[in-house]
């Protein structure tokens, strides 16, 4: 089973198909001039690469890169492996991942992209032994501080907090923190736990933090950096000999400005202390990031991050007009292909709005870009008659699933 089955059943198959190409034109002729005249290396040469495990870690920029891969594997006809439905939309997290949570319909895959606490022995049981090995990390402050506000309704930890407040939890996290509470996964150490290491440790074993970042870097190949999303995407190509246009996006699950804190120095301090293995993480892998951004050359990945930025603005002004996109908070947003979940009323994620005289053609194009990372699942699973238990299931429960989803 291939996802080109979902071309046959989505009326949007024509109008990604007919848009592309225009990307694609403007794309390659500024690009083989610029990199001709910089001497820069030009994957796409050689086969690409269509095997990856994508580790899903949160509040990353994950579903924006997810969404990338969702594209990538409808366009190359690939197999996307999904959760069995007794799984939900993730790989019964947080439980370690284990073959049986495959749904058996989507293999052999291709790629794997939902969230899951990762285990290699595990993976290596249903993904091609030439998988690419690639996760995302974000700088801990800013990333912790979206977690506190996305899961304030669900992690028993913050729940406790009496105010609620983000400052009242790192003035004394061990007060409200208990590793066997509800989710307690998303309050210490979120990214190590998500690449399968103890995130409970204590903050003065640094030689555990100096081991497991010796082991994840043996395993994966990439290990992006969600403030350097584009320099990352460039990498990503080169490693996957993809083209230019495999790589253009555009940002989704973003939270409103209104719902997003400013951290003093002080609580960034505490954030990277009480998270002091994903710090540990976290700083090794943005160095090592741009160690293999100045070997590709780093005029050539300026020129890359430029082409890739002109695409989507062109993307941008063919999906919303002349106006910057029509951004909403979900709760705004009626279009059930376009809201992204909304975890409380405390928080608004952002989901986009298509200009209402837009041609189905452009809609078709636009909506692979912004649809919310549940919406696509569904699209990518309704065609798949084999996947319709999955998806009764699914569908039937989506309310509860919805709480539940963390
Ligand atoms: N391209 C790009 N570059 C940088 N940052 C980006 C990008 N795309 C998404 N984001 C930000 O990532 C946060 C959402 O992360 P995830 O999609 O991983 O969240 S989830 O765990 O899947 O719910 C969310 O952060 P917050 O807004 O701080 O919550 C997004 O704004």
């Amino acid at each position: 089973m291939t996802v080109s089955l979902f071309f046959g059943v989505l009326p949007l198959n024509d109008g990604l198909k007919a848009s592309y190409p225009e990307i694609n034109c403007f794309l390659s002729s500024l690009r083989n001039i610029a990199f001709f005249l910089l001497g820069c290396p030009m994957p796409g040469l050689t086969t690409k690469h269509t095997n990856v495990v994508f580790l899903k870690t949160h509040k990353t920029a994950s579903s924006t890169m997810q969404s990338l891969l969702f594209r990538f594997v409808e366009r190359h006809n690939l197999t996307m492996a999904f959760p069995k439905r007794s799984c939900g939309l993730q790989f019964c997290y947080s439980s370690f991942f284990s073959p049986d949570f495959v749904h058996p319909d989507t293999l052999p895959a291709n790629m794997i992209t939902s969230h899951m606490r990762f285990r290699k022995t595990a993976l290596q049981k249903v993904m091609p032994e030439d998988s690419k090995y690639i996760t995302i990390l974000r700088e801990p402050a800013s990333m912790f501080e979206s977690l506190f506000s996305y899961y304030s309704s669900y992690v028993q930890s913050f729940k406790e907090v009496p105010d609620g407040s983000l400052k009242t939890f790192l003035d004394d996290p061990l007060r409200y923190y208990g590793p066997n509470k509800g989710y307690s996964s998303y309050a210490h150490n979120t990214l190590t736990f998500y690449l399968g290491g103890e995130n409970d440790r204590p903050a003065a074993d640094v030689a555990y933090a100096h081991d497991f970042v010796k082991e994840v870097e043996k395993v994966f190949s990439l290990v992006m950096i969600s403030e350097y999303f584009d320099e990352s995407l460039v990498l990503l190509r080169h490693l996957l000999s993809w083209d230019l246009e495999d790589i253009v996006y555009l940002k989704i699950n973003a939270r409103t400005e209104s719902s997003k804190k400013k951290l003093s120095p002080d609580l960034v301090a505490k954030i990277r202390s009480w998270n002091s293995i994903d710090a540990y993480l976290y700083d090794y892998f943005n160095a090592t990031l741009w160690v293999k951004l100045s070997d590709l050359g780093l005029d050539c990945v300026a020129e890359e991050v430029k082409l890739l930025r002109q695409a989507q603005e062109r993307l941008m002004t063919t999906c919303f007009g002349r106006e910057s996109p029509m951004e909403r908070p979900g709760s705004q947003i009626k279009d059930s292909d376009l809201r992204p979940w909304q975890p409380s009323n405390k928080v608004g994620i952002v989901g986009y709005v298509l200009p209402e005289n837009i041609d189905q053609e452009t809609r078709a194009l636009c909506l692979r870009f912004i649809m919310p990372e549940l919406c696509f699942l569904f699209s990518l699973g309704v065609s798949l008659t084999s996947l319709s238990d999955w998806l009764h299931i699914t569908f039937n429960r989506l309310p509860a699933l919805y709480v539940e989803y963390p």
